[in-house]
């Protein structure tokens, strides 16, 4: 328990003074909040003195105490409110740092990363296992810390007017740590069970979610939806599980406690019966006895989730010791964009994808990478990008090995746009900005109209202002797609990697789409993944990519007078756009035949 609780005086980091003074309030609020029942007590015990002696009643100690009692509560407030005031926020303020930190992290961390650490486990790092350390932290680092210190203190005053009184909450004390003791255990076996089940239930709801469209157009509940229900299931009984085990150790720490109470009132009471104890004295122990460990009682409530607390920054630990791809970059700023390969390999697991491939390609030509689906072109693109790094050989830009950059600085070279676009849940315009934050209005405005995007933005609600939604879900595929070309656009870097949009885009879109792309990529060192022949025939350098290898390069006219992949390669696409354009030949003749009617 101690521990944790010193892991997270560790996790406030430059905060811990704030905390140290909270301490400091906290002490005198628990014992201002102490104090009034004290007077109460010791002002009746004098009463009672009075009469019991026959005495006239010394008015002015009314007065006197109720003044007294006023200022207490006064003070008790006082410090409670600093108490907050420098502590309740802390949790809040380093999580917020935490999790931009960690954004940070993992915008440099290899995307291997990612496939070994579950979306869920991301998520339940970032979400619930930080939000459980920034609501419970300090609520549990102030229980223990002045739960403690104030049971020390309270020990030490009643040894001041008797040593077998506190002896008897010492011992009370004692053995009610033995219990908590017993409770932390639990809570620190328990928090990993737990930990999983929450993990498995947000990944299996992330998978449901994602898989909803499929789920819908198959009419079915399907897999997802069985396991998310398991997940919720599984997870219930662990909790109940768990309640069940504390339940023993919660009872007997709250019992002895209770005895210590029990035990504190007969000792003084004899003491009194004695003459060894004032009555008054007495009277104010027997009052105080059943709030006196309330501060310990509340410790309890918090060691049930120190576990928890124990097992997040653990998890928080791991993911800011995650290994950085470019641990070793420094800031580079490149004076030529030509990329080299040289006897590249490379596998995302034990598998090796790329087989000692190299090529080159020169600077502001277009190069068009072939093969069949799976072959290995997207990792290659990977590469260049430095998501993952290689097993053997190197990449190079402008002659520098990609190892040698930051990631920001590497990136800074490239834009990207994939087929599969993702939209932030933000506006158009932000989502356009994300290409260059400083960008204008107006210089945004340029990049979408050459994206061919300006018109069908502002038919939207809010034109420029229009909200996306998460992952682009408001807008067609062909929408987004010129969206992520207008970010790029603005972005201006001087290599582009592309993945062509396949026959999956409507002609119209298509249409578009290749004329924003003729706009980015103008005087540009470009890679495209190229589906349609009339891109791979302009290309002037062609990569065929087989199984992991570069089977052949050159330009068409080369290539298509060799036999072999590329060959073949044309004949089937050929195949399919002249089927293509039959199937629209139709659709029109078909769309045309009632209207000449
Ligand atoms: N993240 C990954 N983890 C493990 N294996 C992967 C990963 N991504 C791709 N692969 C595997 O690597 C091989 C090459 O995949 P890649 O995506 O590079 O092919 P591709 O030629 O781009 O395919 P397509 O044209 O279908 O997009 C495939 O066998 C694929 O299963």
């Amino acid at each position: 328990m101690f521990r944790t609780t010193k892991r997270i005086i560790q996790w406030c980091g430059e905060y811990k003074k704030r905390l140290y003074l909270g301490f400091v309030c906290a002490f005198f609020a628990t014992w201002f909040g102490a104090a009034p029942t004290m007077v109460a007590a010791y002002t009746l015990g004098k009463a009672i003195d009075s009469a019991r002696q026959g005495l006239p009643f010394d008015k002015n100690l009314i007065g006197l105490s109720f003044a007294a009692i006023v200022i207490l509560v006064l003070l008790r407030y006082f410090f409670s409110y600093w108490r907050a005031k420098l502590q309740e926020s802390i949790g809040y303020e380093i999580a917020a740092k935490q999790r931009i930190k960690i954004g940070d992290i993992l915008k440099r961390v290899s995307l291997g990363y990612f496939q070994e650490n579950s979306a869920g486990d991301i998520l339940s790092t970032v979400t619930t296992e930080l939000s459980s350390l920034e609501y419970q932290g300090m609520r549990i680092i102030n229980e223990v810390v002045n739960g403690y210190i104030n049971v020390v203190a309270i020990i030490l005053c009643l040894g001041f007017f008797s040593i077998p009184a506190a002896l008897v909450a010492a011992g009370g004390v004692a053995l009610s740590l033995l219990f908590l003791h017993g409770v932390s255990v639990q809570s620190e076996k328990n928090a990993p069970v737990n930990e999983k089940a929450v993990e498995e239930m947000s990944g299996a709801t992330i998978e449901y979610v994602r898989g909803l469209p499929i789920v819908k157009s198959f009419g079915q509940e399907g897999a997802s939806i069985a396991s998310m229900k398991k997940a919720c299931n599984d997870s219930k009984n662990i909790n109940i599980k768990i309640e069940k085990g504390f339940t023993p150790f919660n009872c007997l720490h709250l019992f002895s406690l209770k005895l210590a109470s029990v035990g504190l009132v007969l000792v003084t009471a004899y003491m009194t019966y004695n003459g060894q104890m004032e009555l008054p004295i007495m009277l104010m122990f027997c009052m105080f006895s059943f709030t006196i460990f309330g501060s310990v009682e509340a410790v309890n409530d918090s060691a049930h989730v120190l576990g928890v607390i124990d097992s997040a920054m653990d998890k928080l630990e791991k993911v800011e010791q995650a290994t950085y791809i470019d641990q070793n970059g420094t800031d580079i700023t490149l004076a030529a964009y030509d990329i080299e390969f040289n006897h590249v390999s490379f596998g995302y697991d034990s598998r090796e994808i790329l087989h000692d491939v190299s090529f080159k390609i020169p600077q502001n030509t277009t190069t068009a990478v072939v093969g069949r689906s799976g072959s290995g072109k997207s990792t290659l693109c990977n590469l260049i990008a430095k998501f993952y790094d290689v097993n053997a050989g190197t990449v190079k830009i402008g002659g520098r090995n990609v190892k040698d950059f930051t990631c920001d600085s590497l990136l800074r070279n490239i834009s990207m746009v994939f087929q599969n676009v993702y939209l932030f849940h933000d506006t158009v315009k932000n989502n356009i900005k994300f290409g260059n934050p400083n960008a204008t209005d107006e210089e945004i405005i340029i990049a979408a109209k050459k994206a061919r995007c300006h018109d069908f933005i502002l038919s939207l609600p809010d034109g420029y202002d229009t909200m996306v939604g998460e992952g682009g879900s408001s807008l067609s595929g062909g929408e987004k797609q010129r969206i992520s070309i207008a970010r790029a656009i603005l972005k201006d870097s001087p290599i582009v990697i592309l993945d062509e949009a396949t026959a999956s885009i409507d002609p119209e879109n298509e249409h578009l789409i290749q004329e924003a792309i003729s706009e980015l990529t103008h005087g540009k060192t470009i890679i495209t993944i190229a589906h349609r022949l009339a891109t791979i025939q302009n290309a002037d350098k062609i990569l065929v990519v087989d199984d992991g290898k570069i089977a052949q390069q050159g330009t068409h006219r080369e290539l298509i007078e060799q036999e072999g992949v590329y060959k073949r390669f044309i004949e089937i696409r050929e195949k399919a756009e002249g089927w293509n354009i039959d199937k629209e030949l139709v659709t029109s003749v078909c769309f045309l035949v009632p209207i000449s009617f």
